[in-house]
């Protein structure tokens, strides 16, 4: 089995232009004019950008339990159209993947229902709510890449400093959603202007800072690997920095999101704009750009979070918490990142897909030879309005649909094969 891309134009570290030829799903030539065997399928990527596959270490594809806001089928191939070959999925579930036979059932699935690799985290605690440790060593055995609570924090103290030393253990990373509850106080948007003019109880910035602080002071007792889920203050990105520093074993992620909206762009009581954590003050997202470009941030994620419209209906009072990000996050970023000459698009490659893949020992995120041919080819110059009508997500849930953007997605592969292609190329 064979593929041969042609006029490739190889972003990252390893840039040149020619082709990539592919062979049983992995990269076996790189150069100009490759000789095509003769059962080659033909890419012919028109002097279009090849990245290294996306990696996206933080999605929701809700299944089991609330297959009406997505499933694995629909939130992979989300993915794929998204430019993204390996994600990994969170455990809120129903049920929650806090058990072997569970977790086996669900790694079954994504296998089978995905055309890219999805990767799976196991809950840090049964039921994601109680202070009971999941069995670890045997969650790993079965698959699991890592250990998360995400959508709920971690309230007790010694509840995570077990966890964290039962993962050390078993060199798996702590993956963790930062919110002390009592602090959030029943919040659903962040203190400030909006909060006053909509009338909406305020989340301030301490319920995710206070938390992290004993999160650092943890993990640099028991040695864990930490991941910080979608990092949104300043006060998070310091600790962070100082941590690093100290030699904490710690890694961090932000959101498209959180790097290019804060409240002060909600437009209206609008819960296409409500997520957890909240869209922070404008303070808060400069040092989330800052945070990336000097490495405390290690990697961007979309933190992709479908709901069905009726779960989003009426305000920020009522509607659920997030918003969907796989088929957005690479023309938005590239857009208001890149193109507008902050940042490379280089740097935009680590940040989704390389860090990431190291940080979770993914095989990503580098184009090479003997590597998976997991490829992006992107129309870096396409210029287009989001338009929700075009997702393969069940979610339609974003703020940034009608924005104008460049970077449309023409091929994903994933091991070589083919797990989206665009018909408008
Ligand atoms: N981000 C959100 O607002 N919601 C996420 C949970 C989470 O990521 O914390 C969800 O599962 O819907
Ligand atoms: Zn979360
Ligand atoms: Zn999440």
């Amino acid at each position: 089995m064979h593929t041969l891309i042609k006029n490739a134009k190889v972003m990252g570290p390893q840039s040149f232009t020619g082709d990539i030829l592919i062979a049983d799903g992995k990269i076996s030539a790189l150069g100009r004019h490759l000789f095509a065997p003769a059962d080659a399928t033909i890419i012919d990527a028109k002097n279009n950008a090849v990245l290294p596959g996306l990696v996206d270490v933080h999605v929701h594809f809700r299944e089991p339990g609330f297959d009406q806001k997505e499933t694995i089928k629909t939130g992979a191939a989300a993915a794929a159209h998204g430019g993204f070959t390996t994600v990994v999925a969170m455990p809120n579930l129903d049920p929650v993947p806090d058990n072997v036979i569970d977790l086996r059932q669900l790694i079954k699935k994504n296998h089978s229902d995905a055309k890219i690799h999805v990767e799976q985290f196991a809950a840090i605690t049964k039921g994601l709510h109680s202070n009971d440790v999941a069995d670890y060593q045997a969650l790993k055995d079965a698959g699991a890449l890592g250990f998360s609570n995400d959508g709920v924090g971690i309230q007790d103290a010694a509840t995570m400093y077990q966890a964290m030393q039962a993962a050390a253990r078993v060199d798996a990373p702590i993956v963790a959603h930062i919110q002390d509850d009592g602090l959030m106080a029943g919040g659903v948007i962040s203190t400030g202007t909006k909060a006053q003019a909509f009338g909406l109880p305020g989340i301030n910035h301490v319920s995710e800072s206070a938390q992290l602080a004993r999160d650092l002071t943890l993990a640099e007792a028991t040695g864990v690997h930490y991941h910080a889920c979608h990092v949104s203050t300043k006060q998070s990105v310091e600790l962070i920095r100082d941590a690093k520093a100290r030699g904490v074993n710690v890694t961090a992620e932000a959101t498209p999101h959180h790097l290019l909206l804060d409240y002060e762009h909600i437009p209206a009581n609008d819960p296409n704009y409500k997520m957890n954590p909240p869209l922070r003050a404008e303070m808060d997202r400069l040092a989330l750009l800052d945070g990336l470009e000097d490495g405390t941030i290690d990697m961007i994620a979309t933190d992709h979070a479908p709901h069905t419209a009726e779960d989003k209906a009426g305000d920020f009072s009522t509607a659920a918490f997030g918003i969907v990000g796989s088929e957005t996050a690479f023309a938005l970023l590239y857009t208001s990142l890149v193109k507008s000459g902050r940042f490379t698009l280089d740097q935009l490659i680590q940040w989704m897909s390389t860090n990431p893949a190291k940080a979770f020992g993914l095989p990503a995120g580098t184009i090479g030879i003997g590597q998976p041919a997991d490829l992006t080819i992107i129309d870096l110059n396409k210029q287009y309005k989001i338009d929700a009508n075009t997702w393969l997500s069940k979610g339609k849930n974003s703020p940034f649909i009608g924005r104008e953007v460049s970077g449309q997605v023409l091929y994903t592969l994933a091991d070589g094969q083919i797990a989206y292609e665009e018909e408008n190329k």
